[in-house]
């Protein structure tokens, strides 16, 4: 029997094919509607027959979550990725049909997806998640202010059936909806802990600091990396929930490519473009949670007070500041930081608001912003250099833009850190410190030791 939800759909993809006519091959279509809400972990483990290609998102005020899943197209830029990303989402923009009475952040045809941090690294590690990759999910589920909608996204063309498509969608939809699927196993076994190159990892913070007094380099930003082995198959809807339950103020995320994911929990946003307002973050600057009340104040307070990780901070504002003043009229920067408090640790935290200039896009704000030196370093070349000769360690995706965006040129990316690319019942975590002059090696691998906790407690070790 045919529903009125369905028959809502037939017509609306009646309408569509009719409209093709004058239109070219493979247009994408896209329909949303309103459904009841959902428990966004069991959505994302009932989807489990598209595994590998979904894709979850929140942000850390809960106002948005995102689930995707299937792939109708993917975007892919051989070089000048962020520019290359926009052109091609324009053009499929330009021709698509899009049926969303709700016009809400999040719904209709979305981009989702991310960048590595070196568009020039080959990596075998990585092989999954290469320079970019920016996917319009078959169906997204996004749930804005508690309110739950469902996207279907396919391309037809003249001499598709409304009726065929229309069933095939609805089939899937009772499929992901109507499963109980909700995995529930108790925590991993921690079984092997790895620390790849600590020792040398060391060293090379003496390098860098060498460097930067001989006046060569500002900062750099330095990462290692923690390989992790369980004694089971690491289940990403059980680390999703941990990441949830754990890590407020942060952005909760996993992207599935093949048979890895890469997942985390980061506090840091990159860029939020929203009508025309934008809003950064300029987050460096590190101290642990103090045990108690009395003394995770005292900590704070030192941590506002501190040369050395003052400095760190100020060359953050600075390049942020100056990358946001080029695209935006209106710029709110304040004078000083606050502290940002997570489980684990706490940063030197400045907001940053602009009106966006209505010639830039959210991906040529990513394009200027990325790396930020608080990921890469000061001067940013010089920087790059240093990591791409003197790191060890493939970034890929780890520190780099991750997120979505809509039709309407609103969407948002954040910094992928505090995060773990899992391979079967392996991950590589990934930590790193800014590296200015005062920098000491054994307390940057304090610092790194606490960002791997958020990662190490949400998978089980
Ligand atoms: C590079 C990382 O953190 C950055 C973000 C906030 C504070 C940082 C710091 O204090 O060193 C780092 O710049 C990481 O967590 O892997
Ligand atoms: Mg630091």
């Amino acid at each position: 029997m045919i529903d009125t939800t369905q028959e809502k759909l037939i017509d609306s993809l009646d309408n569509a094919i009719e409209a093709l006519r004058y239109k070219s091959k493979n247009n994408l279509y896209s329909y949303t509607e309103k459904i009841n809400s959902i428990d966004s972990v069991a959505l994302y483990a009932s989807a489990e027959m598209y595994k590998g290609t979904r894709m979850f998102w929140t942000s850390p005020d809960n106002q948005l979550v995102l689930i995707g899943f299937g792939s109708t197209s993917m975007l892919h830029a051989e070089q000048n990725r962020f520019n290359e990303i926009d052109r091609q989402w324009n053009d499929l923009i330009e021709k698509a049909i899009i049926d969303n009475s709700y016009q809400l952040p999040g719904t209709g045809p979305i981009l989702m997806g991310g960048f590595s941090f070196d568009e020039t690294e080959e990596s075998d590690l990585w092989k999954n998640f290469q320079s970019n990759k920016m996917v319009i999910p078959e169906f997204l589920v996004t749930t804005y202010k508690g309110v739950s909608y469902l996207t279907y996204n396919v391309l037809i063309n003249e001499e598709s059936s409304p009726e065929k498509i229309a069933h095939y969608l609805q089939e899937q939809k009772a499929h992901f909806l109507g499963s109980k699927n909700h995995s529930s196993v108790s925590s991993n076994r921690l079984i092997e802990a790895e620390d790849v190159l600590g020792d040398k990892w060391k060293n090379t913070i003496v390098k860098a600091t060498k460097q930067i007094e001989l006046g060569s380099l500002d900062k750099v930003v330095l990462a290692r990396e923690l390989k992790v082995k369980f004694g089971e198959i690491i289940s990403i809807p059980n680390v999703l929930n941990n990441l949830l339950e754990q890590q407020k103020n942060s952005y909760v995320f996993a992207m599935e490519s093949e048979d890895d994911c890469f997942i985390g929990a980061t506090p840091e946003r990159l860029v939020k473009v929203e009508a025309n307002e934008l809003l950064s973050t300029c987050l460096a600057g590190t101290a642990p949670r103090g045990e108690t009340m009395a003394e995770d104040e005292v900590i704070g307070q030192k941590l506002l007070e501190d040369e050395k990780n003052l400095q760190e901070h100020a060359f953050v504002v600075d390049m942020i500041k100056m990358a946001v003043e080029a695209c935006c009229d209106e710029i709110e920067v304040p004078t000083s930081p606050v502290l940002l408090p997570l489980k684990n640790l706490q940063h030197l935290y400045t907001p940053v608001r602009a009106t966006l200039k209505k010639e830039y896009s959210l991906l040529e704000v990513v394009k200027r912003l990325h790396p930020t030196p608080a990921m890469g370093g000061v001067p940013r070349e010089k920087a790059l250099q240093f990591i791409r000769e003197d790191e060890d360690l493939e970034r890929g995706w780890y520190s780099a833009p991750i997120g979505w965006m809509d039709a309407s040129g609103n969407g948002e990316f954040a910094v992928a850190i505090r995060s773990g690319l899992v391979k079967a019942n392996e991950a590589s975590l990934f930590a790193g410190c800014g590296i200015v002059k005062d920098s000491s090696p054994e307390k940057e691998y304090q610092e790194t030791e606490i960002k791997f906790q958020p990662m190490l407690a949400a998978l089980g070790g």
